[in-house]
């Protein structure tokens, strides 16, 4: 049995659907997480494979990409924020979300680089994403931010920020081993994935839509799942940046 720890948001649905319904089923035990756990699993080696944030890569001691697909966007991908109470240039304080990795660094990389500021890093925040503080921002992904663009005063699409910042793309998880897996296992794992992402429009049948936020297009169109030579491109520098941090 080959362990694999993925990211329990909507947007793996796909490849989850595909893991559950392809050949591989049988080969894999395979646990859901939020993406900082994902990495944690991996780096301690307490699965082979994980659907990891990929600011942790830096964190392996040997690491594999071991999938064209991913979990990436061109431009905005409508579910990682920074919510904040104020204008970006403002901010005294920005909580950072326990569940996120690479947004977390995005998030640092764009306050450094692009935007030029240095607000208070706030890490385990007790009153996180719920501050009334005039000044305090934090960062949000997945899920929890179906619905919110509204609620929010000031509301700032990471992968929107960083296209703008660099004119590339972003890859927020990608699917990395901590050790050498045999060719015939990728293949199939890939055939899996692959199988997961051409029955999205079948997955959407049984998926409970929501009236405050469009699923279908979020599935179809922001979240871009191809890990293309240009994407990895826009890795490579955004590992650069978080180096450099
Ligand atoms: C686009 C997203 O990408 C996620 C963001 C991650 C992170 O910030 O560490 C990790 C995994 C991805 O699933 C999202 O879930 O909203």
């Amino acid at each position: 049995m080959i362990k694999i720890s993925a990211v329990s948001y909507t947007n793996t649905v796909p490849f989850i659907y595909g893991l559950q319904h392809a050949p591989i089923k049988k080969d894999i035990d395979l646990s859901l997480d939020y993406p900082a756990v994902c990495a944690e699993k991996l780096i301690n080696n307490m699965v082979d494979i994980g659907l990891i944030p990929v600011a942790a890569i830096l964190d392996l001691p040997e690491y594999h990409i071991i999938s064209d697909y991913c979990i990436g966007a061109n431009g905005a991908v409508n579910s990682v924020f920074i919510f904040s109470n104020c204008a970006l240039k403002d901010i005294k304080y920005l909580q950072l979300d326990p569940q996120s990795k690479s947004s977390n660094n995005l998030a640092l990389v764009l306050l450094k680089n692009y935007w030029k500021l240095e607000p208070e890093l706030v890490y385990k925040a007790k009153e996180y994403g719920r501050s009334t503080h005039p000044k305090t921002a934090f960062v949000q992904i997945g899920d929890r931010t179906f619905g919110q663009v509204n609620k929010h005063s000031f509301v700032y699409d990471l992968a929107a920020e960083w296209k703008n910042f660099t004119g590339l793309e972003f890859v927020f998880a990608a699917w990395v081993s901590n050790k050498k897996l045999s060719d015939d296992f990728i293949v199939k794992l890939n055939d899996a994935l692959k199988f997961g992402l051409a029955n999205r429009l079948k997955i959407f049948e049984n998926m409970e839509m929501r009236s405050d936020f469009d699923l279908v297009d979020y599935l179809m169109h922001k979240i871009d799942y191809r890990l293309t030579e240009s994407k990895r491109e826009a890795l490579k520098l955004f590992h650069r940046l978080i180096k450099e941090l």
